[in-house]
C-alpha cells in the first residue's frame, strides 16, 4: 500500500455555538487504504465526516486534499474534486428511478453529461448490483437495495475518496457480508475509503487501519485489531469488555 497522504485533517475543532464536538482532531489518510472510523455515540465521528466533506464548516484547524489546503471550498467542489460521501440514512428521491437518482449524482456531483454520465450510471449501478433494478422507482426499495443506491450514487460522482457513514446499520448477516465484499473490492480497486460503522464484525473484515474517537479526538489509531483491544478503546468504546 502507498503511503502517499490524500486527505488529511489537521488540528480540526468544531463547535455547535458553545458546544465544542470535535478537539483539535490530527487524521491522515493513505492513498488507496480502507480507514475504519469507531467510537461512542456522540464521539464527533459523522460531525468529523461533514467537515471533511465541506457540509459544516470547521471551527479550527485544516483540512488537505491532495496537497492542497481546500478549508474554503464548499461540499460541491470538494466532490468534483473527487470526495465523496454516503449519509447513515439514506435520501434518494423517492419519486425518481434508481436509474435517474444516479443520474443526478453523475450531473451534479461530478459535473458530468451526456454519455459519460450514462456510462458512469451504468458502471456504478453494476457495481453495486443494482442494474437489473435502474427503472424501479426508489420508493419500492427495501433497506439494502437503499444501501447499494446510496453508494452507487456516492460512485457515479467519480470519488477518489470515498466516506461511509455507517452504511451497515439495519442489514441482515447476508447482506453485511455482501457489504463488506463489496466496499472490500472497491478497495482492491484503488479507492480510498474510509469507513465509520458500529457493526465491528462487518467493519474488521475490511479495513486496513483504525481509528477509535471519544468526545471529539482520536483516541487510538493503528493496526485494527490492536486498536481494538487497546485498554483505552476496551474502556470508552467496548464498555470495558475486550472485543
Ligand atoms: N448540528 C448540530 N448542532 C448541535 N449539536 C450537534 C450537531 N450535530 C452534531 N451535534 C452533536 O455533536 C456531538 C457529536 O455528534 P456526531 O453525530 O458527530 O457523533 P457520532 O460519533 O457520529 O455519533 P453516532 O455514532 O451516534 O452517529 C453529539 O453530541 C451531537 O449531539
Amino acid at each position: 500500500m502507498s503511503q502517499t497522504v490524500i486527505l488529511e485533517a489537521e488540528g480540526v475543532c468544531k463547535h455547535f455555538g458553545r458546544l465544542q464536538v470535535l478537539h483539535g482532531v490530527d487524521l491522515r489518510l493513505h492513498r488507496g487504504e480502507a480507514l475504519g472510523v469507531v467510537g461512542p455515540n456522540g464521539a464527533g465521528k459523522t460531525t468529523l465526516f461533514g467537515v471533511l466533506a465541506g457540509t459544516l464548516p470547521a471551527s479550527g484547524g485544516r483540512v488537505v486534499f491532495d496537497g492542497q489546503a481546500i478549508d474554503t471550498w464548499d461540499a460541491a467542489r470538494r466532490c468534483r474534486a473527487g470526495i465523496a460521501r454516503t449519509h447513515q440514512v439514506p435520501r434518494p428521491f423517492l419519486g425518481l428511478s434508481v436509474y435517474e437518482n444516479t443520474l443526478v449524482a453523475a450531473q451534479h456531483g461530478a459535473a458530468l453529461r451526456g454519455h459519460a454520465a450514462e456510462a458512469a450510471v451504468r458502471h456504478s449501478l453494476e457495481r453495486c448490483g443494482l442494474a437489473d433494478l435502474a427503472q424501479r422507482p426508489a420508493a419500492t426499495l427495501g433497506l439494502m437495495d437503499r444501501k447499494r443506491l446510496e453508494l452507487a450514487r456516492a460512485l457515479a460522482t467519480q470519488p477518489r475518496v470515498l466516506l461511509l457513514d455507517e452504511i451497515g446499520g439495519g442489514l441482515t448477516e447476508a447482506e453485511l457480508h455482501t457489504l463488506s465484499a463489496l466496499v472490500a473490492s472497491l478497495r482492491d480497486e484503488g479507492l480510498t475509503v474510509v469507513w465509520i460503522e458500529h457493526v465491528l464484525h462487518a467493519l474488521l473484515k475490511v479495513v486496513d487501519r483504525l481509528v477509535c474517537m471519544d468526545a471529539g479526538t482520536v483516541l487510538a489509531q493503528g493496526e485494527p485489531h490492536t486498536v481494538m483491544g487497546d485498554p483505552r478503546v476496551v474502556e470508552a468504546y467496548l464498555g470495558g469488555v475486550a472485543a
